[in-house]
């Protein structure tokens, strides 16, 4: 069997936090190497607030610095909404991460969704796409975008960005982003990147808490039954890693690791 993903639990959000910071850092610093920027996405959902009591903590030293002045910052999917509505993933990152960084820190440059653009959900997702090739050009021989870093959530019937079960978006192979308008869960109307994308990304890492999200991490860890999440973790291997609390592992059986780096 291939590798696998790395499962990481912890007691609570809190002691997750420092972990996912090292991580997101480690990740960082690997694209900073490699290309001089840091190109992540993010998805909405409880992520960001998860997030934010990462990167907001005090550094712990030299190499424990969030250069936000490096970081590109993409959605994994968006609502197809203006930017200041109650349903932006934007407006959500925005609020619990964005606005909290100290006004003398050097500002990450944020690559939102064309606001103008809301009325068709295949011009945005064009549009968001021609975005990601505006800024991967560089990598022009490429067939597809490679984030140094994909942060995802896991909805509890296993969706990721806005892929859905049983969704035909999961058959998607040219797109780098596509648009969804009959999304299970409201908003209907999105931008999503594609599973390809989503696979290709050099790391990729979820988060997941509370007991609400047991179930479903029982099914993706035990029987994978092509739901979202789990693709993810058979197109990624051990370049996914799950970053979860105890109770959204209760009673699943998988190899959990001791988190290293
Ligand atoms: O609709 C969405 O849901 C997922 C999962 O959200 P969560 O609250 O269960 O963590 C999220 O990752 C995605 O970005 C969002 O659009």
């Amino acid at each position: 069997m291939g590798k696998q993903a790395n499962l990481y639990a912890f007691p609570d959000a809190a002691s997750l936090a420092p972990a996912l910071r090292a991580y997101v850092i480690s990740c960082q610093d690997a694209g900073l190497q490699r290309h001089g920027v840091f190109k992540v996405a993010v998805s909405g959902g409880s992520l960001p607030k998860t997030l934010a009591q990462a990167l907001l903590a005090p550094p712990k030293g030299e190499g424990d610095q969030v250069k936000w002045d490096k970081w590109e910052i993409f959605f994994a999917d968006e609502r197809a909404v203006p930017l200041d509505h109650a349903d932006s993933n934007y407006a959500l990152l925005k609020a619990e991460l964005l606005d909290k960084l100290s006004t003398d820190t050097p500002q990450p440059t944020v690559h939102t969704i064309d606001p103008t653009q809301l009325g068709d959900t295949q011009e945005l997702a064009d549009q968001y796409e021609q975005v990601l090739v505006r800024s991967f050009a560089s990598r022009d021989s490429v067939k597809l975008p490679i984030f140094d870093l994909l942060l995802l959530g896991c909805g509890p019937d296993g969706h990721t960005c806005s892929l859905f079960p049983g969704h035909e978006l999961l058959r998607e192979t040219t797109a780098w982003v596509a648009p969804i308008e009959d999304s299970p869960k409201p908003p209907p109307k999105r931008i999503t990147l594609t599973l390809p994308v989503v696979n290709h990304a050099v790391r990729v890492a979820f988060v997941a808490t509370g007991g609400g999200k047991k179930e479903i991490m029982k099914e993706i860890f035990e029987q994978g039954n092509g739901l979202p999440c789990a693709l993810v973790n058979e197109g990624t291997g051990d370049r996914c890693s799950w970053f979860v609390d105890n109770p959204a592992v209760e009673g699943v059986s998988y190899p959990k690791r001791p988190f290293s780096l």
